[in-house]
């Protein structure tokens, strides 16, 4: 029987246009041949939307979306719209609504990929990123903006059910994989309140996975042996904004933003999870032709993984590391990669 899935298209903004059209070229290839048909329903959203109309993401966008089975994202964000106002009404007013608390971002060294780390080692690590509570909720405000007396706060919200329900996932991750470690990283040592409802958390949610080993780390320290020892890391759960900062130091030691997946999963089903690369627009190369679209080809792997396609998803996986290992210094536009993946993938 044929299954069909319906996913929602967000390009947005920027390359993420220019990537998105590439990760939809490899899904297409991945999917050839089989039963599992996909049906794309593009959605208008990002900086050409909002000039047109002052809209982000309205109720009725959000309930479009919400009928689909998953979500393609490519990136949020353009210099010609005030900082914040898409990134937060748009992208994190989707992982809001839509539950995405486990903003799942893997830290792999791929064979032949050039580290600008001497002597990187092994790395394979996933980050499980809080996606919906931390400094990012908005719970903040400005007073006497402008004046010299302004005060601002954005206050870091974090719920038991909320870090409980994130810590237990990441546990779930650890046991599944071979080294079965978890690091929680945040920085309790100040951030007194937050960080000891985090570490309490790991320490009761550990008695249901005793063979879970774990430590801690505070964040400070986890970018050091980022650098130093990578190869330490199995699976980080952290904060969103700790989460958001180290997934980036983890793209630049694996080979670059151009090639860092990332899914955020609503793992309770209740809304589509929704995948994407984890760098942004890029207005400084956009229309230009030279993004890399890997990072989006391999969040398209998260996605057919997520919706149970494992071999689909390994596929492509497969290609990637297959490119990675012969691409060296070859200069290619972001069609012949996405071209050249597909291909591979088609077989
Ligand atoms: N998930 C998202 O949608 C997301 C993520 C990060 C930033 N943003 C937004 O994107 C805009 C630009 O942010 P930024 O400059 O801090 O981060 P960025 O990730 O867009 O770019 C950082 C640097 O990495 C390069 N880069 C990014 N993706 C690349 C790719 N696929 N191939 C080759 N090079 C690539 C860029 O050219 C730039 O030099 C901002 O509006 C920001 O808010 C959105
Ligand atoms: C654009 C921004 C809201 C976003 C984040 O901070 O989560 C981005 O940096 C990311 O990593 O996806
Ligand atoms: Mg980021």
């Amino acid at each position: 029987m044929t299954r069909n899935i319906d996913l929602a298209v967000v390009a947005g903004d920027g390359i993420g246009i220019e990537v998105v059209e590439q990760g939809l070229a490899v899904l297409e290839a991945a999917l050839t041949g089989s039963d599992v048909k996909v049906s794309t329903t593009p959605f208008d959203l990002g900086a050409r939307r909002w000039h047109a109309t002052g809209e982000t993401l309205t109720d009725e966008d959000l309930a479009a979306i919400r009928t689909h089975d998953a979500i393609l994202l490519g990136a949020i964000g353009d210099p010609t719209v005030p900082s914040g106002v898409l990134e937060r009404g748009l992208l994190l007013k989707l992982r809001f609504a839509l539950d995405h608390y486990v903003n799942l971002r893997p830290g792999k060294l791929y064979p032949g990929v050039r580290s600008p780390l001497a002597d990187p080692g092994e790395i394979d690590f996933v980050v499980v990123r809080e996606g919906t509570e931390g400094p990012y909720v908005g719970n903040g405000g400005a007073l006497r903006v402008g004046t010299p007396h302004e005060l601002a706060t954005e206050v870091s919200v974090n719920t038991a059910f909320g870090v409980e329900r994130v810590v237990r996932d990441a546990f779930a991750r650890a046991q599944a994989r071979p080294r079965k470690h978890l690091t929680l990283v945040h920085k309790h040592n100040v951030l007194v309140h937050a960080g000891h409802l985090w570490r309490r958390t790991v320490e009761a949610v550990n008695a249901e996975f005793p063979d879970v080993t774990t430590d801690y780390l505070h964040v400070d320290a986890a970018t050091i042996f980022l650098t130093t020892n990578p190869s330490r890391f199995d699976v980080i759960v952290t904060d969103n904004l700790f989460g958001d900062i180290l997934t980036d130091q983890a793209a630049a030691i694996t080979g670059g933003i151009g090639l860092a997946a990332s899914a955020n999963i609503n793992p309770d089903r209740t809304a589509p999870s929704m995948f994407e690369p984890v760098h942004g627009s890029a207005p400084d190369i956009a229309g230009q032709g030279k993004a890399d679209p890997t990072a989006t080809i391999l969040s398209v792997a998260m996605l057919l993984d997520h919706l149970g396609l494992a071999v689909q998803s390994q596929r492509v996986e497969a290609a990637v590391a297959a490119d990675l290992a012969e691409r060296g210094n070859r200069v290619r536009s972001t069609a012949e990669v996405g071209r050249e993946l597909a291909a591979r993938v088609a077989g």
